[in-house]
């Protein structure tokens, strides 16, 4: 059986190198640094990621979420200089991103993330939101995502949701903006996908059979379900049996 045939790995986001840690033994299969009160894609602070990097040395089991392409590189400096400590994946959100406002950019988005796929040592990947069509977000909309990362040289797409506030459950609308022809169309291309967005224990097995190479999680993860709230491994071990559980013509 081939790597892309197995089941989806479970990735975890964690907001520290101790989270990381309830993440792993709850069978996290990808850590995910990011700080969730500071976006969706929250970036950490460069200590955070150098704890991780202390605690996780196999950087094929770290990624790194740098915040959203449209605030551009405040003080990404330190990211050039991580060394060891770089992660596999770095992720940028595309909020303000729309590949249909070609004509009135205020800024350069596709430059920004050509320069980091082709600057340092790992994947990039672009994090677009389901509820990319929503006041406030104008995000990059996943009907033109797959061709957008593929031409950028991306190494895969993040499907999420902007609004953790009143997160959005996507897959339970009756059209859901992704779909499971979206998921093979982008594979095809030769992308990584990973679904996520306040997916929950019933979502995640019926979102598994959609074959993406990921399935994303915080909220689920945490304590009462509260992403905002610490990492629970018992929750994250139960996470892991439900992909575990999935049969081979499931993950086939
Ligand atoms: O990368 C995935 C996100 O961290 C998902 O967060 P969420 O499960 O709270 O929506």
């Amino acid at each position: 059986m081939s790597e892309r045939q197995k089941r989806p790995k479970l990735l975890v986001s964690v907001a520290s190198a101790t989270e990381a840690v309830e993440a792993l033994q709850g069978g996290a299969d990808l850590i995910d640094l990011k700080r969730p009160d500071r976006g969706p894609l929250g970036r950490p602070d460069a200590s955070d990621v150098l704890d991780l990097a202390r605690i996780l040395p196999d950087p094929h089991q770290r990624s790194l979420a740098l915040g959203e392409l449209a605030d551009g590189p405040p003080d990404l400096h330190w990211v050039a200089h991580l060394g060891e400590a770089r992660p596999r994946f770095v992720k940028f959100g595309t909020s303000r991103c729309r590949a249909s406002d070609d004509q009135t950019p205020s800024f350069s988005w596709r430059e920004r993330a050509r320069a980091w796929v082709e600057s340092h040592d790992w994947q990039v990947i672009l994090g677009i939101y389901a509820d990319f069509d929503q006041p406030g977000v104008n995000g990059l909309e996943p009907t033109r995502a797959v061709e957008e990362a593929h031409a950028l040289g991306c190494a895969g797409l993040l499907v999420d949701t902007f609004d953790k506030a009143n997160p959005t459950r996507w897959y339970r609308q009756p059209a859901p903006p992704i779909t499971p022809d979206w998921v093979a169309h982008a594979r095809a291309s030769g992308l990584l996908v990973a679904l996520a967005g306040s997916l929950d224990a019933q979502a995640i097995p019926r979102l598994a059979t959609w074959q993406p190479d990921f399935i994303a999680v915080r909220s689920a993860a945490c304590l009462h379900g509260d992403r905002r709230g610490p990492i629970d491994p018992r929750r994250v071990e139960h996470l892991r049996l439900l992909l575990d559980q999935m049969s081979p013509d499931e993950a086939l």
